[in-house]
């Protein structure tokens, strides 16, 4: 009986029950099934990318070996050509291979250790050692160009850095990549993303986090963070991104490099995800330029009937008239660290020194909270304000130094600056003008925000240690001038590099 009466009261259990257990096991065991396979394939992308990582250091250490110094000896610039950074003009007097596109040692180092390539294209060496060169060649004839993970390559995944995309290649060129292989671009690799592409950190679970060439422990930026990286650490010359809050402008500010944000519908943008507009990024804003000039023509136009056929406007871009400049140093949202500010205000002084009229500070369009409501209520009014004041374009700060990896997750609402101009729809393209010095560290110690808060706290802790980080400003014009934000830009470049040699 002692041994009976607990067994006794031992309830099994009811059918439904045991039935909801079976079923609840199965999709347990059916989910653990699914993560197992989508594992296996992630591994199997990573075994992919370590071959073809590999195979493009081969590539590139045969090539040092047979061209020795001949990049340092190519430069200069061909009569009647558009003026063509040297680097460029290597590539395309044939002396340059894809991933032998640098000088520097350190360049393919660097590319592995940030770890921003995702795919590497094998058939793009054959491509280049096979190219022959056309009576009349494309403006980018031989140029080797990496491409964002989103924007679709043939044959080429383009995971948005899900696993579940693994295995599933695009079935043609986006329109962007066609063009760019019309005008004699040899696409090369595909440059990595954050899930999804809504953040400007850049790391996924299938090729994981992306660091900033000029200081590991940062991040590259993002969406486009593996081309900020790639670019930034000398790997590429010119890569294409995308923008939707800042993916172009913030990567490239992080990673001292050059990047255009175009209004939404001057480049294609069929065949790419999550996008409102497609740019290039360079070190050089005249390489930005020579990216637009060959994007420009018949072959966009016709292939993406919704592309306005207006092609690259060399007089205005070649234009020397001075420039009625408007400025503002914050926008009362995010409050600017000590070196985007002086950035911003340094450049105002070297362009108005240079000739330019640049705007009082306390225009109407940065005085108070007013003139934000005023561009989210409407982008006309914004643009006539623009127009009374008799502006050409706007110098304004890009956040920066690049933050520490993992903040942007975190801060989300320091976009501000960059996502204006997506709402706005005006091109919009940063240059690296200065570093962070060790007063602008200093100055850090006060720095609050505008409102004192969690945010704030985040933002002042991540801008804090950045001694010799670079620092970028924006440079703004309105819908459809792209040359003239261009120009700009190429103007602010100049002045800085006068500036920073003097220094
Ligand atoms: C007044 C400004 C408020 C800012 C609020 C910001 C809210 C969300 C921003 C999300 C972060 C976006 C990062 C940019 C990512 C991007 O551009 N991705 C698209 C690539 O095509």
């Amino acid at each position: 009986v002692a041994v009976t009466a607990p067994m006794a009261r031992l309830h099994l259990p009811s059918l439904p029950t045991l039935l909801c257990c079976s079923a609840a096991s199965l999709l347990l065991l059916l989910r653990w099934q699914w993560r197992r396979r989508l594992w296996k394939k992630v591994k199997e992308v990573q075994l992919k990318h370590e071959r073809g990582v590999a195979q493009m250091e081969k590539i590139w250490l045969g090539f040092r070996k047979k061209v020795g110094a001949i990049i340092s000896t190519v430069g200069g610039c061909k009569g009647g050509e558009a003026p063509t950074p040297p680097r460029l003009i290597a590539v395309r007097a044939g002396c340059i291979s894809p991933v032998g596109f640098t000088g520097s040692p350190q360049a393919l180092q660097i590319t592995r250790e940030t770890n921003c390539i995702t795919e590497y294209m094998w058939e793009s060496e054959t491509k280049f050692q096979q190219a022959v060169r056309p009576e009349k060649p494309g403006l980018l004839f031989g140029v080797p160009v990496s491409i964002k993970d989103s924007i679709n390559c043939q044959g080429y995944d383009s995971t948005i850095g899900f696993a579940s995309n693994i295995n599933k290649p695009a079935a043609e060129d986006s329109v962007l990549v066609q063009v760019l292989k019309r005008q004699g671009a040899i696409p090369f690799v595909k440059t990595n993303v954050p899930q999804s592409l809504i953040s400007y950190d850049c790391n996924n679970v299938i090729f994981g986090q992306t660091l900033n060439p000029t200081l590991y422990t940062r991040t590259s930026g993002g969406s486009s963070g593996g081309e900020g990286a790639l670019i930034g650490g000398g790997g590429s010359i010119l890569g294409f991104g995308t923008d939707l809050g800042g993916s172009l402008r913030l990567p490239a500010a992080f990673c001292g490099i050059c990047a255009l944000k175009p209004t939404g519908n001057r480049l294609s943008k069929t065949g790419h995800g999550m996008v409102a507009a497609v740019g290039p990024m360079a070190k050089k804003v005249e390489t930005l330029a020579l990216a637009m000039r060959a994007l420009l023509c018949e072959d966009m136009f016709n292939l993406d009937s919704t592309v306005p056929p207006l092609p690259f406007n060399e007089e205005v871009y070649s234009s020397t008239k001075p420039l009625r400049i408007g400025y503002y140093e914050t926008d009362f949202f995010t409050m600017p660290s000590p070196s985007m500010r002086r950035a911003v205000r340094e450049m105002k002084q070297l362009l108005e020194d240079a000739g330019h009229t640049v705007g009082h500070g306390n225009n109407p369009l940065h005085r108070d909270q007013e003139w934000r409501l005023q561009i989210h209520e409407s982008c006309h009014k914004f643009i006539a304000q623009w127009k009374k004041l008799n502006l050409d374009v706007m110098l304004c700060p890009v956040l920066g130094p690049a933050l520490p990896v993992g903040y942007p997750g975190k801060l989300a609402v320091a976009t501000s600056y960059t996502i204006l101009y997506n709402c706005l729809d005006f091109p919009a393209g940063v240059v690296p003008v200065t570093t962070v010095t060790d007063e602008d560290e200093d100055e850090m110690e006060n720095y609050k925000g505008h409102y004192g808060d969690h945010w704030d706290r985040i933002l002042a802790k991540g801008f804090s240690g950045s001694v010799g980080l670079p620092v970028a400003v924006q440079c703004v014009a309105l819908p459809w001038q792209e040359e003239l934000c261009l120009r700009f830009m190429r103007e602010v470049e100049k002045l800085a590099e006068e500036k920073n040699r003097i220094v």
